[in-house]
Parts: C-alpha cells; structure tokens; sequence
C-alpha cells in the first residue's frame, strides 16, 4: 500500500528506529501513533511531528494498555493500516555468573517485552486491521515486527535477548499465513547494529569496534535506514511471511 493518509501503530515510537520510521512515514503523509513508555521522549516527538503524530503513553506487555492505545489510535485518526513493532529491550546475562545460575526473573523480563508484548500487539491491531475496507488488491494493512541479527548469531549473555528474537522469527510466518485471509502481510525485520540510544550506554571505543566488525559498510547502521527498510516493506506487496536480516553482512563472533 501508499503510505500517504494511512495510519501507523509504531511500538516503541518514541526513540532509535521506531522513532526514525515515525519521521519517515509523517514525512511522507502518513500518520504515526507512538506508543511508547517514555512519556518525555514520546511527547517530545508527537510535537516535532505535529498533527501527524499522537503519542500514546503504552506497555506492550499489558494486554489493557494495548488495547487503550489502539482505541485512541482509532478515536484520534479514524483507522489502522499498520503496525511496526520497535518496543523492546537489550540484555546481556550469562546463564551461570559469578554468583550462580542467572534469575529466572530477568530472562522472564526480557521474554515479556520483546516476545509476547511483540504478539499482544498484533493480536490485538491483527482484529482491529482485519476490519478495514480493503485495498483494491485485498490489502487490509501490514505488520512489520523488530527482531535482530542476535536470533541466528546469538552471543554469550544473549540466551534470553536471542530466544525473545527468535521467537519473534518464529511467528512471522505462521501469523502471516494466517492473516493472509484478511489481507493483512507480516514481515520481521533483523537489524544488525544501528546506532541509537539502545546503545547509549557503550563506551565509544566500543561502539566503534562494534560498528568496525561489519563487512560493508564498516559503520553502525543507521536508524533511517531501517526506517527505509520499514516503509519499503509496506509499500511492496510481494514482501510478505519474511525475515530480512539489515546487518551489512555482519555475523556476530560468540563473543
Ligand atoms: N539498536 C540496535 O543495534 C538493535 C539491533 C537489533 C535489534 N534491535 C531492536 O530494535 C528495537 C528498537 O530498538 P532501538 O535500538 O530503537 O532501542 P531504543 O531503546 O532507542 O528504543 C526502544 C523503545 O522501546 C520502548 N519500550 C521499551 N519497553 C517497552 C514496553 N514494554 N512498552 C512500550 N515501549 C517500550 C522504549 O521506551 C524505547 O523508546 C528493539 O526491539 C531492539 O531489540 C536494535
Ligand atoms: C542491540 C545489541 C544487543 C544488546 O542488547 C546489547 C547491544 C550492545 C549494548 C548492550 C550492552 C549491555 O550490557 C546490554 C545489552 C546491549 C544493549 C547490542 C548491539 C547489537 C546487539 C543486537 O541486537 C544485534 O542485532
């Protein structure tokens, strides 16, 4: 579909990529919400953007929050054409440190944000999407998830970063066989490593050496690149039940 006068639910919206493909698509006339759990930066952004963006304070993992979110959506720009799944969280955790085996809590977490609240989101958008009045061509929306390189080359202190990114492959198809009788595609994107705030916390000689290990080009990725990527997918029909690795040919050393 054109993205011009559709509307897009953006998880995690308000910072690094999801944030780059809220820019991309109000840029290009769409309308974006973003939903988000930082309030500051999320309302940072609805102003930047203007009428073409509502932020939506949301938890991904909370199942009335969602559903809040995507009512407002509704109530604020009439429909849904599609979703995009940022939301998330890095983590690193051997699974026996120093002190024992790792907490059972943390990997729980990190399962939580990036895996279920990934699936609350489109269950609950998947219904509402399923509704539209079609495309000429059966298209009713498209929902683009957020994986990582991490689910096929997970490192050490991944286990739980790299099941929650797996699983996120491992639904893209079952769901996007599913949605087809709706019209409504499923793509999952795995971005190698992008230079956003997720990162913020790296000492600088570390993002260069982690930008220095991929092939070509030798850098960071770069958030609108996967925003381009995003709004590619939605414009293409033919993309669809896939997973696209973003990673300049990077394959991540065990550690
Ligand atoms: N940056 C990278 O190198 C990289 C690589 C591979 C995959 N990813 C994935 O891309 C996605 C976006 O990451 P980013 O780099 O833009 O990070 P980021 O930290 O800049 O943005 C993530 C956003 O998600 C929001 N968020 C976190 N938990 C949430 C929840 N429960 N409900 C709603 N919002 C929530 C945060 O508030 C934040 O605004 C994540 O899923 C991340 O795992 C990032
Ligand atoms: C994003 C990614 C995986 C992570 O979670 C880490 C991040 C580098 C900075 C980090 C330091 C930590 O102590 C916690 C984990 C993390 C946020 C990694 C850069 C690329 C990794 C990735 O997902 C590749 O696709």
């Amino acid at each position: 579909m054109q993205v011009e006068n559709k509307t897009f639910f953006i998880t995690g919206g308000a910072s690094g990529l999801g944030a780059a493909c809220a820019r991309l698509l109000a840029k290009s006339g769409a309308r974006v919400v973003l939903a988000d759990l930082n309030q500051e930066t999320g309302s940072a952004l609805a102003r930047e953007l203007a009428e073409a963006a509502l932020f939506v304070p949301t938890n991904v993992v909370d199942e009335q929050s969602v559903q809040q979110a995507l009512q407002a959506a509704r109530d604020h720009f009439g429909t849904l054409h599609g979703v995009i799944n940022c939301a998330g969280i890095g983590s690193a955790e051997k699974v026996i440190g120093k002190n024992g085996p790792s907490s059972l809590e943390s990997f729980t977490r990190v399962i939580n944000i990036n895996l279920i609240g990934t699936f609350n989101v489109i269950r609950l958008a998947g219904e509402i999407i399923s509704q539209n009045t079609p495309e000429e061509s059966g298209e009713r929306g498209v929902i683009i998830n957020t994986a990582s390189v991490a689910a096929f080359d997970g490192q050490i202190g991944q286990a739980a970063y790299s099941a929650s990114k797996g699983g996120i492959v491992g639904m893209t198809l079952p769901i996007a066989r599913e949605f087809a009788r709706y019209g409504i595609r499923v793509m999952t994107i795995a971005p190698g490593i992008f230079d956003t705030p997720l990162l913020a916390g790296l000492p600088e000689p570390a993002r260069i050496s982690l930008g220095q290990q991929v092939p070509f080009p030798p850098r960071l990725g770069r958030p609108d690149e996967y925003a381009a990527l995003a709004k590619h997918i939605i414009e293409n029909e033919m993309l669809n039940g896939e997973v696209i690795r973003l990673d300049g040919a990077i394959r991540m050393q065990p550690r």
